[in-house]
């Protein structure tokens, strides 16, 4: 099966992926000249098809969100505009944008349940959307027609589609079907290859990773939701006006489950996948009308083996990797770097506060910190004061504590009592992307890179919170928003540099060695241009070469005016850096001061340094 994939895989990567899309443009140009009205409608049904199986990319391939209720949203849309037109009189330019508006209103209902559950949960809550929908059109009857379904909505086979005094026939609804899947792809591929896109993928692979580098994963899930609402219901109303009828079987369980199918077997995470497997699944079952009773048992089985046969759907028969860097910037890739035109970062009115703090003074305060998880006291009463532009390090014996205060400073541990202020303003309750936001960077111990994608995009992630662009920008690629990620993707380029990745900066992260991918977070957070650098064991796993460029990086940083907490097991490695050490001991800070202080201090020596004292020459 590999072997066979491997050799389509050769044959189409002979042309260039433009080429097969003006191709199947052209091909769908010609058919109202050379094809009977019924392929032409089929060919509506299809464009409808591709717009469904992208709303599950997003929300899914993307975002990492399963839906299991998507008819409910596509037939919102469809009933939405057919209800108003029909029931109410309204014209198709008020009908169509207000069934668009209630399949978003709903997908943004859903959101709220859907932000606090995962995976099985989320199954079943979409699931039971799914039901609850298809019971409303079924039993609503006065305003849904039912059973029965509602007829005499404007169309072109009634002859009745009628905007500005201008009725529209098949080819023209054709016509305006093919534009509007074309432009809705245009400011879907726009969005996906932004920001927010990447951070739908990077929330996908790490919630904690993303949410650490300023990824609001609340906001950010709801957004998905409104997206794949939006292409759902557009493919709704285009539905429900080219068939000219609704009744609720088009938006039953089964409906929801053939979405998921045409967005499966096309694959999800590219923007062709969607198109290949509603080109599949609208065409084939057409041709193969005796099998039409056997078309839900072929999508039960086509989701049964998809994973095994083509694990990335159709698309993966193609060698082309969709990425998530705006295409205007990524077609610039490889042209000599213009001078980096990085620009001082923007800091949130909180981070103002910190960035004005005078060096020498003192950035991150730690007061009386106590964090119980039940039955064990991580942390008791810890108090650490970092002064910016220091690199300041944090030691102890395993269990002492190191990793809860980072967890604690960055926002992941709410702490049992005590309190964190950075830059004079308190820190401890926010969330970690607010954290991420005042200007605190951090790695994590066991590197939390996003796998599936490339050195470059993990570190462009990093930049998360210097994002200002809003969404109106991202979805129309303005020349403002492709300037902030030209600049976000060139800093994230000089980052990449800094630690020596430029090589594999194309390299997915999941196959990075272990010391790469410690590397890679390190680049990753200083993308993010952090005040203060939180560092948990950043040399282990590096090379001795990479130790010594490790050390000669945090110095310039250093230099340069960031502030770094340094958390490492490598005592050489770390007194030579630091100006101060704080040493924890169960819980408990039992020494902060200079490290020549600290290779004397008898209660360190006992609690941390006596085993490996004779080892470590300290
Ligand atoms: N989420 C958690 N739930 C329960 N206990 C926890 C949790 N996180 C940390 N602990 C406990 O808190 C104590 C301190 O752990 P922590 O990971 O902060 O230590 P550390 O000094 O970073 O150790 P190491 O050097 O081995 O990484 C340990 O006893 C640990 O088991």
């Amino acid at each position: 099966m590999n072997s066979l994939r491997d050799g389509v895989r050769r044959i189409t990567g002979a042309l260039p992926p433009w080429a097969f899309a003006a191709a199947a443009v052209v091909v769908v140009l010609v058919i109202p000249f050379t094809s009977p009205p019924r392929l032409v409608q089929l060919t509506i049904i299809f464009g409808i098809n591709a717009l469904l199986a992208q709303s599950i990319n997003v929300l899914t391939g993307y975002a990492g969100q399963i839906s299991l209720g998507q008819a409910a949203i596509y037939g919102t849309g469809a009933y939405g505009t057919a209800v108003m037109s029909v029931q109410y009189d309204w014209p198709l330019w008020a009908s169509v944008p207000a069934g668009i508006v209630m399949a978003i209103i709903v997908g943004a209902l859903v959101s709220i349940p859907a932000g606090r559950v995962h995976e099985f949960y989320l199954a079943m809550v979409t699931l039971g959307l799914g039901i609850l929908a298809f019971t409303i059109f079924r039993q609503w009857g006065e305003v849904t027609g039912g059973f029965s379904g509602l007829g005499n909505i404007p169309s072109p086979p009634l002859g009745s589609l009628t905007v500005f005094g201008y009725t529209l026939g098949l080819v023209s609804y054709f016509y305006v079907t093919v534009v509007l899947v074309v432009v809705v792809t245009w400011l879907l591929a726009n969005i996906l290859k932004s920001h927010v896109g990447r951070s739908f993928v990077a929330l996908q692979e790490s919630e904690l990773a993303a949410s650490t580098l300023g990824v609001n994963p609340a906001r950010r899930k709801r957004l998905a939701y409104v997206l794949s609402a939006a292409l759902a219901g557009i493919a709704g109303v285009t539905y429900a006006h080219v068939v000219g009828f609704v009744s609720p079987d088009a938006f039953s369980v089964n409906a929801s489950i053939a979405i998921l199918v045409f967005a499966v077997l096309g694959g999800m995470r590219t923007l062709a996948g969607p198109f290949l497997g509603a080109a599949l699944l609208t065409y084939l079952p057409d041709q193969l009308q005796a099998f039409s009773e056997w078309q839900h048992l072929i999508y039960g089985l086509i989701l049964l083996f998809s994973f095994i046969v083509l694990p990335r759907g159709l698309a993966g028969l193609f060698p082309y990797r969709t990425s998530l860097i705006h295409h205007r910037v990524d077609r610039r890739r490889d042209e000599k770097a213009e001078p980096a035109e990085v620009q001082p970062a923007e800091q949130s009115r909180d981070g103002a506060a910190a960035a004005g703090v005078a060096e020498g003074d003192v950035l991150l305060e730690v007061r009386d910190v106590v964090m119980n998880f039940s039955g064990v006291r991580a942390l008791d009463g810890v108090s650490i004061s970092v002064r910016k532009g220091s690199i300041h390090g944090l030691i102890g014996p395993n269990g002492s504590g190191k990793t809860t205060l980072l967890n604690v400073v960055s926002g992941v541990y709410k702490p049992t009592s005590g309190q964190v202020s950075f830059g004079g303003v308190r820190a401890d309750g926010r969330k970690p992307h607010q954290v991420a936001t005042l200007g605190i960077g951090r790695t994590f111990q066991h590197p939390l890179v996003f796998d599936e994608l490339t050195v470059r995009e993990n570190v462009v992630v990093g930049a998360e919170r210097l994002f200002r662009s809003r969404l109106v920008q991202l979805l129309f690629g303005t020349r403002a928003a492709v300037r902030e990620e030209r600049r976000m993707v060139r800093s994230a380029e000089a980052a990449i540099e800094r630690v020596g990745l430029e090589e594999l900066r194309e390299a997915l992260a999941g196959g990075l060695p272990f010391g790469r991918q410690r590397l890679l977070e390190l680049a990753r957070s200083l993308a993010g241009e952090p005040l203060l650098l939180m560092l948990d064991e950043p040399a282990a796993g590096l090379a001795e070469d990479d130790l010594v460029e490790l050390a000669s990086l945090l110095q310039t940083l250093r230099d340069g005016g960031m502030t770094v907490l340094l958390i490492e097991h490598h005592m050489d490695f770390l007194l030579r850096l630091v100006e101060t050490v704080t040493v924890l001991d169960q819980g408990e800070v039992i020494f902060d001061g200079t490290p020549a202080a600290a290779r004397s201090d008898e209660r360190v020596l006992e609690a941390y340094l006596g085993a490996s004292a004779a080892a470590t020459g300290v």
